[in-house]
């Protein structure tokens, strides 16, 4: 469970980029944060994954509250969240195999554990066949593949995801979509912002709009509401 009670962000140039957000999101939810360019949507998802800090206001991540949350330990309340980014930010050197490794060895999973848990997340992304391939020798679609494998390998509680979908186009949108929405009937809670209406209008779930660094609308199986 994430909640935020009256949180503000405010970054040290004076811009508020949230201001007051409540809101609680359960346990196998599925939720799209949208709103105009600037509105704070990936303020709010920072703070999601204790990227940010609220300036005002408490972050409880299960029930951790962010804020209190000391440097050291910071990796422990993350390993329960999963995250995707717009443009991937998966390591050029290492093969896709090794950056799913990765994030297993970085919280010291036992080694004979990797390799079985890397190749079932491989499989499960659909790209068990090129596994040993450089990001650079992969397509958009593929490598964003890959860091959701490496998203999901330690079995996170939370996938949280800036734009996954906003350097792909619309057939590998749609493949990362339906990857998203089956890791979600597996269990895992997934919060995304987005600026797609069309996946927004199609594949229905709940919608928090955020507007001003203020939501403005919170309903279950809503509208995208935008033109863009
Ligand atoms: N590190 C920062 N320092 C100062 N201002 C920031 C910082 N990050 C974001 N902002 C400002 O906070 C406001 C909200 O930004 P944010 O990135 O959260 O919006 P957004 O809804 O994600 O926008 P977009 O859809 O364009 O990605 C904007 O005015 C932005 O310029």
């Amino acid at each position: 469970m994430i909640e935020m009670h009256d949180v503000w962000k405010v970054y040290s140039n004076g811009v508020e980029a949230l201001r007051g957000v409540n809101v609680s999101v359960g346990h196998g939810e599925f939720v799209y944060i949208v709103g105009p360019s600037g509105a704070g949507k990936s303020s709010f998802i920072k703070l999601m994954y204790r990227e940010e800090k609220p300036t005002h206001g408490i972050v409880l991540i299960n029930d951790v509250n962010v804020k209190r949350v000391r440097d050291w330990k910071i990796p422990h309340v993350r390993r329960k969240i999963g995250v995707v980014f717009q443009d991937f930010k998966l390591l050029p050197s290492m093969s896709a195999y090794e950056n799913v490794a990765f994030a297993m060895e970085a919280i010291e999973v036992p080694k004979r554990k990797i390799k079985p848990r890397v190749e079932e997340v491989l499989e499960l992304v659909g790209l068990n066949d090129r596994m040993h391939a450089l990001p650079s020798q992969l397509s958009g679609g593929e490598q964003q593949r890959v860091a959701i494998a490496r998203a999901i390998v330690n079995n996170p509680t939370f996938i949280i995801a800036d734009e996954p979908t906003g350097n792909l186009d619309p057939e590998n949108s749609w493949d990362i979509m339906y990857l998203l929405e089956e890791i979600n009937n597996r269990g895992t809670t997934v919060v995304m912002a987005t600026h797609n209406k069309e996946i927004v209008n199609t594949l229905r779930q709940r919608v928090i709009a955020i507007e001003q660094g203020v939501i403005v609308r919170d309903e279950e199986g809503g509208e995208y509401g935008y033109e863009d």
